[in-house]
């Protein structure tokens, strides 16, 4: 499976599976993951999907680039693989900054997407201090210093008591992401805050929100449902990464609304 070379120097991995001829469907992971946060959705997506997932700069196998970059960029790199692979129109399905991602795509490129499912996401995280001092703990200690705190916020008391092997399998992907990668991708965060754009947003969107979610509180996705016209809104009930954490809530809620039911 290929690399794709972007405009800026940076390549970055992807992965394609399912039905050539379907229409296609692109994954965009969180920070601290990689692709295979996705597992869940490909199995059942590839029967009536052509999927895309991809690793975000800096994660996965995605090298990290040599300059600093924003949100924007992010969503730049999407649009790049779609013209890399000559689609015009696909839907997309994001998390956390994923989900960031796809907000600044269904701003910036409207035209280019059908449907957006934005999940456990944000439109501004402050304070920008929280971001710095994560900076700096994984530029001194590397990932191991952050896997307890991550694995606590996205997950649940119960899941986590429950499915250590999931919890570990994720764990994996932080201690895997290259603390260069992690840390440029939460200054993008740090400095991002789309919510004077989001009255703006044309597209059509499901905010997904995850009910026991700390890092991106219920809040933060009332606040970008009530500010995109016609913006549709599913509960589930997990922490952060509900993808992995509650996959069949997910894939009825994120489906149903992709296949238009
Ligand atoms: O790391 C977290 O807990 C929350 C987060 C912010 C952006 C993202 O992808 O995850």
């Amino acid at each position: 499976m290929p690399f794709w070379e972007l405009s800026d120097g940076a390549r970055i991995w992807y992965e394609e599976a399912g039905n050539r001829s379907a229409p296609p469907l692109v994954f965009s992971n969180s920070l601290g993951t990689n692709l295979a946060m996705w597992d869940a959705q490909v199995d059942e997506a590839e029967g009536d999907f052509r999927v895309i997932r991809y690793d975000q700069r800096g994660h996965g196998r995605s090298p990290v680039p040599a300059e600093a970059f924003s949100m924007e960029r992010l969503g730049q790199d999407v649009v790049e693989l779609l013209d890399s692979l000559k689609i015009d129109k696909t839907d997309f399905c994001g998390l956390s900054m994923g989900g960031m991602t796809g907000i600044v795509l269904a701003r910036d490129h409207p035209a280019r997407f059908g449907k957006l499912a934005l999940c456990n996401t944000s439109a501004h995280m402050p304070p920008a201090d929280l971001w710095n001092e994560r900076i700096k703990a994984v530029t001194d200690n590397g990932m191991e210093a952050l896997v307890d705190g991550v694995t606590e916020r996205w997950f649940t008391a119960t899941f986590r008591r429950d499915n250590p092997e999931e919890v570990e399998r994720i764990a994996e992907q932080i201690r895997a992401t290259e603390p260069d990668g992690y840390a440029a991708c939460c200054a993008a965060i740090r400095d991002m805050d789309l919510r004077p754009t989001l009255s703006a947003i044309k597209a059509d969107v499901l905010i997904l929100i995850g009910d026991s979610d700390p890092s991106t509180p219920p809040q933060d996705g009332e606040l970008i449902a009530d500010n995109i016209a016609g913006a549709r809104k599913e509960i589930v009930h997990a922490a952060h990464l509900s993808a992995v954490e509650a996959p069949a809530e997910f894939n009825r809620a994120v489906f149903s609304y992709l296949r238009g039911n």
